[in-house]
């Protein structure tokens, strides 16, 4: 299934018609320039074209007032005047003659998006919409929206579609006040959203943007604000909220639909956020969010105000969707002392609703949020100076890489007597192996793993690694007889100089992976149901699972919450999955672990699964293909003990991984 975009050139077709510096950012360029991009980039023929249509009066009365709606009617009769007067009423925003029939083109773009998704016509989509909507509430405009285009969007799909539960995460700079208003008491829909706030002292300076505004009565715990105090956030400091804070409950929370307000004035450049996150964080931000809802993702353009970065942002979104490899992030310093205080605030606000942060630390010595708030003086000093002196526009920043799809997407490397699963292309050709390779490899084993066939399944497994980190296949799936000795030779034998870093993610435990290195060339994560006596290097981290792999709750939350933010500050070329006979991992967690692994090393993956496992090879080449992992069904409270227990290794283990920081 594909991808859908929505665009109309006549959402381009209003403007600013008088001197307002609060709103002259929001000009027609930021939609011709995204269109423009993904045009040029061949990514909008890659997609789905749906038309866009107007909302109806009673999908915009879903979210909004009747006075305000009739209001918001009048104003394509308004002389110049009646509109500047009309406008008064509100804040930091503007109307034109155009703007009603263009909100009522953003918010039907987006009910057109809900439809193509839930009816099964793309598995998502983005919609590139103006004026955007996050801020506008059910009697108001505000913040250059008009109408709520995701939160009308949320009610729609519950209403035609029975969605139980709409996951919508407002990825903008700004708080999403309008959202979080409309659903604050509504367990059905979990608001997460992070915002530029310095204590309050930036727009719309809200008290209730504040962590501790967790929602209201039988909404409590489904609405999660993440403060930026401090300008300069960068890809660490979004990551590791995603992985500490949204993630865990966004799993937890299970839903059938994930709503996206996609704003990138969270993006470098952006005058508004003045962060310094890279346009490629979107591709990793929305890859982080597609193996929700079985895939179903919807996202809706908010803000970005540099026209540069909001365009490439776009593009890495788009190529998201469309399912092509994830580009490598580099050097991820783990996050600032300022996004730990955040992060820690929101998780420990947040612990008594999720049982997925039952264990987050208790909240920052200096509470955050009685900081004392800046003077007023302060303030005005700030905004005194020259806004150029200020501005965003002289930041520069690399073109995001590309992302080349390889011509092979999956792999396999089996017996000849086993069938290749649908889609696999199966390896026979293989390079001879050096002789001096081939004696070292039967002189290693004993076991018959390596006799005459053995080699040629070591030849081909070689062969298979070349041609990943080469790009000529983006994974593969490799069954041998003996799954341990076989990792044992692809860890020791990686002689390739384009593998610098291999992340070996080993499911389950046979016996004593004592191969340990601790150059760094290669980074183990084991999760098991053992406990690993004593902590031998850096680069070897057990995770205990008391009750083993098959607690899809533990194991997912040692993913999540320890796995993601190594595999990021890690950076491997390569990905090497072993599953261990008799893991017991379930089926549906195996695909999770699968698409999610994806996000690194340009989704270079590697399974290695024993012969006798072979009955797991459909599900393991479905997500190899990057079809949606089923979701995580009915999770049960993680155990105690294991909750507790990763808590610990994070603490002991942070010294060495920034990225697994919670506590400052
Ligand atoms: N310096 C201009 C102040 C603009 N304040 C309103 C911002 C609305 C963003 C919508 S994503
Ligand atoms: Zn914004």
């Amino acid at each position: 299934m594909g991808t859908a975009l929505l665009y109309d050139e006549e959402m381009t077709k209003y403007k600013l018609l008088w001197v307002d510096p609060a709103c002259k950012i929001e000009v027609p360029e930021r939609l011709i320039v995204s269109y423009e991009a993904l045009v040029r980039s061949g990514l909008s023929d890659r997609c789905i074209s749906i038309p866009a249509r107007e909302a109806s009066d009673s999908e915009i009365l879903l979210v909004h007032s009747e006075l305000y709606l009739e209001a918001v009617k009048k104003t394509p009769y308004m002389t110049l005047e009646d509109l500047k007067e009309f406008t008064l009423q509100f804040g930091d925003v503007y109307f034109h003659p155009n703007i009603y029939h263009c909100a009522k083109l953003a918010s039907g773009s987006a009910l057109q998006l809900v439809d193509s998704v839930m009816t099964g016509k793309v598995r998502n989509g983005i919609a590139l919409v103006r004026p955007p909507g996050h801020h506008s509430m059910h009697g108001a405009a505000n913040g250059f929206c008009v109408f709520n285009n995701v939160a009308i969007a949320a009610r729609y799909a519950k209403q035609k579609y029975g969605v139980k539960r709409v996951l919508i995460v407002d990825w903008d700079i700004h708080h999403g006040q309008g959202v979080q208003y409309c659903f604050e008491d509504d367990p059905s829909v979990l608001y997460f959203s992070w915002h530029r706030y310095e204590h309050q002292n930036f727009w719309p300076n809200l008290r209730e943007s504040d962590y501790d505004s967790v929602g209201k009565e039988s909404g409590a715990g489904f609405n999660i604000n993440v403060p930026w105090n401090n300008v300069g956030m960068e890809n660490s400091d979004y990551l590791s909220v995603f992985c500490h804070v949204l993630l865990p409950v966004a799993y937890e929370f299970c839903p059938d639909l994930v709503l996206v307000c996609a704003g990138f004035d969270s993006a470098i450049g952006d005058p508004e956020g003045e962060m310094c996150a890279t346009p490629d964080i979107f591709a990793h931000l929305t890859h982080l969010l597609m193996n929700l809802a079985g895939g179903k993702l919807c996202a809706v353009l908010e803000g970005g105000y540099n026209l540069t970065s909001l365009a490439q942002s776009v593009c890495q979104t788009v190529q998201t969707l469309l399912g092509d490899p994830l580009p490598q992030l580099a050097n991820l310093r783990g996050p600032c002392k300022s996004a730990i205080e955040s992060l820690q605030c929101a998780r420990s606000a947040h612990r008594r609703y999720w049982s997925f942060l039952k264990h987050a630390a208790d909240p920052p010595m200096t509470d955050i949020s009685t900081k004392h708030v800046k003077s007023a003086m302060e303030e005005e000093e700030k905004t005194e100076m020259a806004e150029e002196e200020r501005c965003t526009e002289g930041k520069v920043w690399p073109e995001p890489p590309e992302r080349l799809c390889p011509p092979v997407c999956s792999a396999s490397v089996l017996p000849d007597d086993v069938a290749c699963p649908d889609g696999l292309k199966r390896l026979s050709s293989s390079k001879d192996l050096e002789p001096l390779l081939v004696s070292k490899l039967k002189n290693r084993f004993r076991t018959a793993a390596v006799d005459g066939d053995g080699v040629t399944t070591f030849s081909r497994l070689y062969t298979l690694i070349e041609k990943l980190v080469v790009n000529e296949i983006r994974n593969g799936l490799v069954l041998v007889p003996d799954v341990a000795a076989a990792m044992m030779c692809v860890v020791q034998d990686l002689t390739s100089d384009l593998v610098k870093r291999v992340l070996v993610v080993c499911v389950g435990k046979e016996k004593e992976l004592d191969y340990i290195t601790t150059d760094g060339k290669v980074l183990v994560v084991q999760i098991s149901s053992e406990d690993s006596e004593e902590q031998r290097s850096k680069y070897y981290i057990p995770v205990c699972l008391k009750k083993g792999c098959s607690d899809t709750s533990g194991f997912i939350q040692a993913v999540l919450g320890l796995l993601l933010p190594l595999g990021y500050e890690y950076n491997p070329d390569l990905v090497l999955l072993v599953r261990m006979p008799g893991s017991g991992v379930v089926d549906s967690m195996w695909q999770q672990l699968i698409g999610l692994l994806q996000g690194f090393a340009k989704g270079h993956t590697l399974v290695l699964m024993q012969v006798n496992e072979k009955a797991c090879m459909g599900s393991t080449a479905s997500a190899l293909l990057g079809h949606p992992a089923p979701p995580l069904q009915d999770l049960q409270t993680p155990f105690p003990e294991d909750g507790d227990a990763l808590e610990r290794l994070r603490e002991r283990l942070q010294a060495d991984w920034k990225m697994l920081q919670t506590t400052s």
